[in-house]
């Protein structure tokens, strides 16, 4: 199969391209509700974004400004990384999104904003207002972003366009998914971003222009954890097109590390990865501070192993789409398995399940988890599909096509 485009890497790419000097591209993007969502919400304050081509959107910035109103809808990426850029626009950018979104953790990312000049309207919740005035001031500011990541990639994306550019102290419970942090910093130093990230928990960046660059985007290695999954709860094997070398931006070897432990015979061959499994699946402890995306799959997965299972450092996940840690427990013990919940993670011993509704909270990684179990016990049902459109709207297409044995899915070629 091919793997569509890396949100992380799509949702950085629109927004350095709307910051740049000169025009960008994006090849082999995701088209996905985030991603366009992030890619309406530049539109919406002045840029020029074209997604017409599936293959390859079109970026020319232009000045930035308001009124506008953007739609955040469940994406992270937009809540976090456009109210920085709307401070550089000049008018009244206002925030909002769907009911879970109007929670998700950005007070620390407000605060922020407000220390290094912007004004902002908000309470506790979305909606909230940006008053740009074409600039924002910067200097240093120290947040707790332990909640989120994308609160601090956040402010380093526009950071470069600040007057005095930023320098960002975390302060707090360590920062989870350092992998994203890593991505930002990448991203930015490729568009021409002077920035320092030598020191833990302090990333610096100077002030300067980005440069409008050619973006190729990878395949999204962390959407590929439910269709890998296949390979080893049904003993068959999984190709994966594209996937990309160890120097990628994306944590792609600790997926596979953990599949490997899980029973999974991952190598990299011509053709792609190559995921063989037995159809036996084995328990796992692992901390996944750093990926905690997979939990979802990894929790499926366990639920179905022949050995317990403890998942831990995922305590930031009940901040995500839904409360993914209380989800899983009880979705899981619905099914039958005997989950119990710790300080940060989950406990998982498996037994016998039986099929039923999985509930998935409107939550795209819930979906996947199901899908999951579904491929051992009959008779799973899941309440909501679409939710998958998130990050992947082919997904029920390739997992049906999948299951059927034709094995023609996934034919973006
Ligand atoms: O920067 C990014 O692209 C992301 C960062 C992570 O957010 P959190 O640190 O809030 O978990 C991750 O979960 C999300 O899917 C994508
Ligand atoms: C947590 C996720 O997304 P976001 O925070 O970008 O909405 C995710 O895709 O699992």
């Amino acid at each position: 199969m091919r793997l569509p485009g890396s949100k992380s890497m799509t949702a950085r790419a629109l927004v350095l391209g709307a910051l740049s000097l000169g025009a960008s591209t994006l090849r082999s993007p995701l088209r996905a509700r985030d991603t366009e969502l992030m890619a309406a919400g530049l539109r919406a304050m002045g840029c020029h974004v074209s997604t017409v081509d599936d293959n390859l959107w079109l970026l020319r910035p232009r000045p930035l400004g308001g009124p506008a109103r953007v739609d955040v809808g469940a994406a992270g990426s937009v809540l976090r990384f456009l109210p920085p850029v709307a401070g550089l626009a000049d008018g009244a950018v206002t925030f909002d999104g769907d009911e879970r979104s109007r929670g998700r953790p950005m007070a620390p990312l407000i605060g922020a904003l407000r220390s290094l000049g912007a004004r902002v309207d908000y309470g506790t919740r979305l909606p909230l207002t940006v008053h740009g005035i074409g600039r924002v001031a910067g200097g240093a500011v120290t947040i707790d972003a332990s909640a989120s990541s994308q609160l601090v990639s956040g402010l380093l994306l526009a950071a470069p366009e600040f007057d005095r550019g930023v320098t960002v102290r975390h302060s707090g419970p360590p920062v989870p998914r350092a992998p994203h942090l890593r991505m930002t910093v990448q991203m930015l130093r490729a568009a021409g971003a002077g920035i320092d990230d030598s020191r833990p928990d302090v990333w610096v960046v100077e002030p300067g222009r980005l440069n409008g660059r050619a973006w190729d985007i990878e395949p999204d290695l962390l959407g590929a954890a439910p269709f890998l999954a296949v390979a080893l709860v049904t003993g068959g094997t999984v190709t994966v097109a594209g996937w990309p070398p160890r120097s990628s931006v994306q944590p792609g070897g600790r997926l596979l590390d953990l599949m490997r432990q899980m029973g999974g015979a991952p190598t990299l061959t011509r053709q792609g990865l190559v995921m063989r499994g037995t159809g036996t699946v084995h328990g796992l402890t692992a901390d996944l501070t750093d990926v905690a995306e997979l939990a979802p799959v990894l929790a499926a997965l366990a639920a179905v192993a022949d050995s317990p299972s403890h998942l831990h450092g995922m305590a930031h996940l009940s901040a995500h789409e839904t409360d993914r840690i209380a989800a899983l427990v009880t979705g899981l013990t619905q099914l039958g398995a005997d989950v119990t919940k710790d300080h940060d993670g989950l406990r998982i011993r498996p037994r016998p399940l039986r099929g039923t509704t999985f509930a998935t909270h409107g939550d795209h990684r819930l979906a996947h988890a199901a899908a999951v179990v579904g491929l051992a016990v009959d008779g799973i049902r899941l309440d909501d599909v679409t939710c998958t459109a998130k990050t992947l709207p082919e997904f029920p297409r390739l997992w049906s096509t999948m299951v059927d044995g034709t094995g023609a899915f996934g034919g973006q070629d």
